[in-house]
């Protein structure tokens, strides 16, 4: 007998992301070939001619395991009962922006969103907030939505941790999926600090393997933080498939594990690593039984604490800079 289809809500539903998610997660690639799921598609109230479109694609791709579609202009009617929730729905930047640019237009979605979800989700509602940007706006939400548990709302620095798993595989010359052990930490904003001091490939040291720090500094760091701006640049949109599938392999290992291997995630701090309780930050961890356990008691040598404190400032300014927002 199939299992009990998921209900899974996905914000921006018309958007670009939007047009490379939606037909994987009904394909079973986030919650696995043998789940059913309902999507609870969401947009503003003039983008839903363009949400039904999707619609029909997806029911031309007459997918075993699409059980449902809800298309909405309401979040409580998109949250309702969720046991998913993908945030993607809000302004992308463009060239020229940062991402805390875009922080005073889409804040305020958030705050809408925490309330929605408070209010008519599952209890167990795990939430990804994909849009920018993104570390503060996941914090808004959270901060919107007090019934349900800190720990259900995340942030999305997978598709860093994937840029990064990639220059470390050119660099080295191994393969991509040999890597394991990488921290990307803090905010999803250049500031964020990618960290192969612990990641190992076949159980050798990469960054003995590697042995030049001034790469590290002058090229990887800031190749990896600035990613999406090389991307905005070279397409005149912003990473659309790449952030799909990073926001996929972030769902898929919360709720299907890693089996011991690190990934990131953008969580609320328990105040480990000096970063303050509830502060959403880039953190390594490993995912079993459908929770994330963060790795503790890493080394944090000097440049690591400056670099870390550098990306934490950065999100008290963006916090500080939303304290409205949240009464
Ligand atoms: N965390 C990450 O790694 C990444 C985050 N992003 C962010 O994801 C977001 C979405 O990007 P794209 O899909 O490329 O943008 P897009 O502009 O193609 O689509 C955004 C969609 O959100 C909808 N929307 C706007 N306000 C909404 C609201 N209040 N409720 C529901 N839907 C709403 C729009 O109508 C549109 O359909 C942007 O903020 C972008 O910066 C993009 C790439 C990576
Ligand atoms: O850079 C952007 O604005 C979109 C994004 O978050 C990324 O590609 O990492």
């Amino acid at each position: 007998m199939s299992k009990p289809a998921k209900r899974v809500a996905v914000t921006g539903a018309a958007g670009q992301i939007g047009y490379s998610l939606l037909f994987r997660i009904a394909n079973g690639d986030m919650l696995g070939k043998d789940q059913p799921v309902i999507l609870q598609l969401l947009d503003i109230t003039p983008a839903l001619p363009a949400v039904r479109g999707v619609v029909m694609e997806l029911e031309d791709c007459a997918f075993p395991l699409l059980a449902g579609v809800v298309v909405t202009d309401d979040p409580k009617v998109a949250f309702k009962d969720a046991d998913y929730a993908l945030l993607v729905g809000a302004r992308p930047r463009s060239k020229g922006m940062e991402r805390k640019d875009l922080l005073e237009a889409n804040g305020a979605i958030f705050t809408v969103q925490g309330r929605a979800l408070d209010e008519a989700a599952s209890r167990d509602v795990r939430v990804l907030v994909v849009g920018n940007p993104a570390n503060t706006n996941a914090y808004i939400a959270m901060k919107s939505a007090p019934s349900l548990p800190k720990k259900n709302f995340t942030a999305m620095l997978r598709l860093d941790h994937n840029r990064a798993l990639s220059q470390l595989a050119a660099r080295t010359g191994k393969p991509v999926g040999q890597i394991e052990k990488l921290a990307v930490w803090g905010n999803h904003s250049p500031t964020m600090y990618p960290d192969y001091r612990f990641a190992t490939i076949g159980g050798q040291s990469v960054k003995a393997m590697i042995n030049d720090d001034a790469w590290n500094r002058d090229a990887f760091i800031p190749t990896v933080g600035k990613r999406g701006a090389a991307i905005i640049e070279a397409r005149g949109l912003s990473s659309a498939a790449s952030a799909a599938n990073a926001a996929i392999d972030h769902m898929r290992d919360w709720t299907l594990g890693t089996n011991g291997r690190w990934v990131t995630m953008g969580i609320p701090s328990d105040g480990s690593y000096g970063i303050p309780e509830d502060i959403m930050y880039g953190f390594p961890v490993t995912c079993a039984g459908g929770e994330y356990t963060m790795i503790k008691g890493l080394e944090i040598d000097e440049f690591s604490r400056s670099k870390m404190d550098a990306t934490l400032k950065e999100l008290f300014e963006e916090r500080d800079g939303v304290a409205h927002l949240l009464g």
